[in-house]
């Protein structure tokens, strides 16, 4: 089978593409992530994870290559990795009390195709106090995440609702990445082994 790169430097994307037994490497796209002028947010992140994924593509012709993008939308804005403290804490304070969408894009590109999808989820935040973001800040969990958190972490207290999906949130879509892959003929289960129980 065609060997896998995952074109990423999020340890949440390689620990979800373990999850679902696949072999793969690691090689981080290094591409401009600037908002263009009016471009929508769902635009914006399907663009950067094809070219994230066409970059590593570029580079390995005869490889199959994932790439994605996690951005935090509130009201049409995109909100991606907080620069500083001050601003995870201005996040924060926003996304207080107020549903938001996370839009998380996956690509499959080899040589000059590719394949892409966008999922969004709503996520609904209660009212958080200002001490509380200043001590989850205080934390460093926000930095490295778009919109300042992480559900899969402290972060999960703050989720008092989610429509869509859990795994799109944490960095990569899980259903939609193993339909690219079968597409591809590079099908989940052929890395399986004959029983997984004893792993669970
Ligand atoms: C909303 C949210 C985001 N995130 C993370 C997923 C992504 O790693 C990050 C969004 O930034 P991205 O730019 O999508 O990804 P990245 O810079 O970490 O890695 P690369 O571009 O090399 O693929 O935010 C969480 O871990 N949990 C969450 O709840």
């Amino acid at each position: 089978m065609t060997s896998l790169i995952l074109a990423s430097a999020s340890p949440r994307r390689a620990q979800l593409l373990e999850q679902i037994g696949l072999t793969f490497r690691v090689q981080p796209a290094d591409i401009n992530e600037s908002v263009l002028a009016g471009e929508p947010a769902e635009h914006y992140v399907e663009r950067l994870a094809r070219g994230k994924a066409q970059r590593v593509a570029s580079q390995n012709p005869n490889c199959l290559v994932l790439g994605s993008d996690t951005s935090v939308v509130l009201n049409g804005e995109v909100l991606g990795k907080p620069g500083s403290e001050a601003e995870a804490q201005a996040m924060l304070l926003r996304l207080s009390g107020q549903t938001h969408q996370v839009m998380t894009a996956v690509a499959l590109a080899q040589g000059e195709h590719c394949q892409s999808s966008l999922v969004v989820t709503n996520v609904r935040f209660r009212v958080l106090s200002e001490s509380e973001i200043t001590t989850y800040v205080a934390s460093g969990e926000p930095m490295d995440k778009a919109g300042g958190y992480g559900i899969q972490g402290l972060g999960g207290i703050f989720v008092s609702e989610l429509k869509g999906s859990y795994s799109a949130v944490v960095g990569l879509p899980l259903q939609e990445t193993a339909g690219l892959l079968a597409e591809a003929g590079h099908p989940v289960w052929h890395s399986w082994p004959c029983s997984k129980e004893s792993q669970i």
